[in-house]
């Protein structure tokens, strides 16, 4: 079959919406029509150039919702006509690392996930002769997409796509950063560096577990009125402290007779790895945990004293916010059916896929939270 998609010809190049080929799905994949999906950072940061694993030319996102329409042989757990999220990491419940109970990084098709492939090696996108590589095995900028059975979640069909595509990563990861990877306990501190699709989440995080004091950190003005929306407490501005932001923030955390400071949890999500190491020093003297959401571009690196950790302070990082997707994805959309947790006004505009650049240049101006393409 034939679809629309944006395609990445190139890195720093704008996309270019065309129609490219689609196979249909092999045993143990499905075919979806993609109804809306969402613009993350992450999709900016491989069509820059930045990320190790890019490969071009590609169909990016990874943030979509849809329906199957059409599965391969020894398909089990999804139909023709379920609505599904797809999953960038995928949950088998089968391989070491599911087994283990330890982390939700499944491994079962990481290798040619990472290579732009499907499972068995090859891929289902083209254009005459040539290959098109999928992406975070999902490639939601596509109209039509294939994934394997094991990288999708089926959900409540009475939710809407074009809110509950945004669970497909930045819901999860700034929900699931709180609960599932710092496990934040009622009447906690918290700080959160950068308040974009992914902060605001960790906010909303923040309030659903009770934490106490909720510290905003961005460069941008605007996001001091969106922190306070979703139960932000404070905001700092970086450029109005001065040299060094980490002793304001330990001061303004200082609480009762503790007068150490510093706070019980922080949270990079800026990908800026001066702000990671910020976030950790910024955390607590003996049990601070400093959770690192951000990506940062092929050869950066993270620098502390070590000194910071033999004093007790953990530095960890979340992938899609711990969850096991096939398990936990659908509950979050139940979450947000029940009124739990707050989608609509982060997603702040919806375009055609035809002006998919246009959200892109939102991102970057800092205008929108988060951009949704509407098939
Ligand atoms: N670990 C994971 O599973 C995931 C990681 N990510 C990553 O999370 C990061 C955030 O993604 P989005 O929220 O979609 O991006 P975004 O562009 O919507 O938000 C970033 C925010 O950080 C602020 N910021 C930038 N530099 C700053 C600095 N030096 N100090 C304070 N604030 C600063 C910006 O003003 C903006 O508000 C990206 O690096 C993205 O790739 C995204 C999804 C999942
Ligand atoms: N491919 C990159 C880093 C990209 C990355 O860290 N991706 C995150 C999800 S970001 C979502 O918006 C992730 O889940 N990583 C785990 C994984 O297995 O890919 C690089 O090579 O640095
Ligand atoms: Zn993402
Ligand atoms: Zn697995």
């Amino acid at each position: 079959m034939r679809t629309r998609a944006a395609l990445a010809v190139e890195a720093g190049k704008p996309l270019v919406v065309t129609e490219v080929e689609l196979e249909g799905p092999r045993a143990g994949e499905v075919l979806v029509e993609v109804k809306a999906t969402g613009i993350c950072h992450t999709d900016d940061f491989t069509l820059s150039g930045a990320d190790p694993e890019g490969l071009f030319p590609a169909i990016l996102g990874h943030e979509g919702a849809g329906i199957v329409v059409d599965v391969g042989p020894g398909v089990t757990s999804v139909k023709k006509g379920d609505h599904v999220i797809p999953l960038y990491t995928p949950e088998c419940r089968a391989c070491p690392s599911c087994l283990s109970r330890k982390t939700n990084l499944c491994t079962a098709i990481r290798a040619t996930q990472g290579q732009g492939l499907m499972p068995d090696g090859t891929s289902r996108f083209s254009i005459g002769k040539d290959k098109i590589h999928h992406y975070m095995g999902c490639s939601t900028f596509a109209n039509f997409t294939v994934l394997p059975e094991i990288a999708v979640a089926k959900v409540n069909p009475d939710a809407p796509f074009d809110k509950i595509c945004y669970i497909g990563c930045g819901v999860t990861t700034g929900i699931g950063a709180v609960i599932n990877t710092a496990r934040v306990e009622i009447g906690s501190t918290a700080i959160v560096f950068g308040l974009g699709g992914i902060g605001l989440n960790v906010i909303q995080g923040l309030r659903l577990a009770g934490a106490d004091m909720i510290i905003g950190v961005d460069l941008n003005n605007d996001k001091k009125e969106w922190g306070e929306r979703f139960g932000m407490t404070h905001f700092v501005n970086p450029k109005e402290v001065g040299d060094d932001i980490v002793p304001y923030l330990v001061n303004l955390t200082k609480r009762g007779a503790d007068q150490i400071g510093g706070a019980d949890y922080t949270f990079d999500c800026t990908g800026n790895t001066k702000v990671m190491r910020q976030a950790l020093e910024a955390s607590h003297r003996g049990w601070g945990k400093s959770v690192v959401i951000g990506v940062a571009g092929a050869g950066q690196e993270i620098a502390t004293r070590p000194f910071q950790l033999v004093t007790g302070r953990s530095w960890m990082g979340t992938a899609f916010g711990g969850a096991r997707g096939r398990t936990d994805v659908p509950r979050i959309v139940d979450w947000y059916m029940e009124g739990k947790i707050e989608i609509d006004p982060m997603i702040t505009h919806t375009m055609p896929l035809d002006d998919i650049n246009r959200g892109f240049e939102l991102m970057h101006s800092g205008e929108s939270i988060r951009s949704v393409v509407l098939y």
